[in-house]
């Protein structure tokens, strides 16, 4: 399975808003396997398509325990296509976040502690709840870059 070069700070597509995904066909079905072999690759948690170019609104949550977050769950990485925010928790918590296109940077994040999510899988079944702890962090950390934004801008 094909792996992708990841767009690092300065690349437009970085900065875009992404598209809605429309067509549940086999070509997202393939986009999603490279998007998934490149954080495998690139040892991340989460990835979102417009990190390999693709300004699509799909990305990857996949936490797993790691040496800043030793007590994140592990999880079957989870594909979340068109995710949205239907709320957040009013308590924010800071912690540090890393970026596979912000290269060398750790940054002190405040983000909802929990969110209640929707999204729809690759087949566009629907699912909502209510994700908490690291996997908030994850989720909304990948839907910063289905907005075009990165850690840079989110910096406090
Ligand atoms: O650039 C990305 O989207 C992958 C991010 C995901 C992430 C989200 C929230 C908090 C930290 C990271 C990472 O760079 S993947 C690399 C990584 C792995 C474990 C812990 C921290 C960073
Ligand atoms: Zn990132």
């Amino acid at each position: 399975i094909q792996t992708a070069p990841i767009a690092i700070t300065g690349d437009p597509v970085l900065y875009q808003k992404a598209a809605p995904v429309t067509v549940f066909d086999d070509s997202l079905e393939r986009l999603s396997q490279t998007l998934m072999a490149t954080m495998l690759q690139a040892k991340g948690v989460g990835i979102a398509a417009p990190q390999i170019g693709v300004s699509q609104r799909l990305f990857i949550v996949a936490s797993r325990p790691n040496e800043r977050y030793p007590d994140a769950p592990l999880m079957e990485p989870m594909v979340m296509v068109n995710p949205a925010l239907l709320s957040g928790s009013s308590e924010w918590e800071s912690s540090e976040e890393g970026c596979l296109s912000v290269p060398g940077k750790r940054l002190s994040i405040a983000r909802h502690r929990w969110v209640e999510a929707k999204w729809q899988d690759l087949q566009g079944n629907a699912y909502s709840g209510r994700l908490d702890g690291f996997i908030a962090r994850i989720f909304q950390h990948e839907l910063d870059h289905l907005d075009g934004i990165t850690l840079l801008e989110r910096v406090t």
